[in-house]
């Protein structure tokens, strides 16, 4: 048993004859982001996909505050407090900036009760709080689909924010923002570190890694093969080498 927010033991993941992710341990520190760096195709979604039971794994064990989640569907792992991000943002681009945030809650936050004007006012008080703090309340009523891309991203951060989830899994949250929209995206990341949020990043801007990232664990072909602070792995030639492209024999 383990007081960590997140820990993953021996985990392990084949869809048909590739092997995605392959013996991976990893234990996410309280209170720290640490990012998740390889090349393509390495397998950090996949363990994603595992940690919140999007896919079964062959394998291993998923621990959230020492709990084993192994079984348990998304919704409830999410009410454990787990939060994340997809790639492809995955919002109702025909419903409203606020609706979005709000079935975010509804889906799967512990703030969610069946009913009770408390409960509503606190589930109000959550997405007004969230949309402030990724910059979108004047766009409350937007159309998700009108946003233009950096604000998509911005609600994607909106969504997880006002679930109250104290595990944030973020795959590449700041993929395609420009500078000013990246150094906002960074400041947020920022900020919730500085909550006590517990943050587990996927990206491939090695800037964003370094100015938010204090462990990296570096995965190739789903193995993890190094973790450490981010100047020890962004200095190792052999990484970097896998990193750009060098491959191994
Ligand atoms: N549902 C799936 N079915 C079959 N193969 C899959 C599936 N999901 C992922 N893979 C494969 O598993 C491997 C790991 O993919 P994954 O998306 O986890 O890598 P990644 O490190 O997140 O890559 P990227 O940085 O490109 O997003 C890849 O070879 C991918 O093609």
């Amino acid at each position: 048993m383990t007081d960590l927010p997140l820990s993953v033991r021996g985990l392990n993941k084949k869809f048909g004859g590739l092997t995605a992710v392959q013996d991976v341990d990893l234990d996410l520190q309280a209170g720290i982001c640490t990012a998740l760096v390889g090349p393509n195709g390495a397998g950090k979604t996949t363990i994603f996909n595992l940690i919140t039971g999007n896919i079964p794994p062959d394998a291993g064990e998923v621990l959230v505050n020492g709990k084993p989640v192994r079984g348990m569907v998304p919704h409830r792992i999410a009410r454990m407090g787990v939060a994340r991000s997809f790639q492809d943002l995955r919002l109702f681009g025909r419903m409203s900036v606020r609706d979005n945030v709000l079935a975010a809650i509804e889906h799967s936050a512990w703030l969610w009760q069946p009913g009770g004007g408390a409960a509503r006012r606190a589930r109000e008080a959550a997405v007004d709080a969230a949309l402030d703090r990724t910059g979108l309340t004047a766009l409350a009523d937007a159309r998700a689909a009108d946003l233009a891309y950096a604000e998509r991203k911005f609600l994607s951060m909106a969504r997880i924010l006002a679930t109250g989830g104290r595990i944030w899994l973020l795959d590449e949250p700041a993929s395609g923002l420009d500078p000013h929209s990246r150094a906002r995206f960074v400041s947020l990341v920022r900020s919730a570190v500085a909550d006590g949020v517990t943050i587990c990043l996927i990206e491939h801007n090695l800037d964003i890694v370094t100015e938010l990232a204090t462990r990296i664990a570096f995965l190739d072909r789903g193995a993890k093969l190094a973790e450490g602070e981010p100047q020890a792995i962004l200095r190792d030639p052999e990484l970097i080498g896998i990193y750009f492209g060098e491959r191994r024999t």
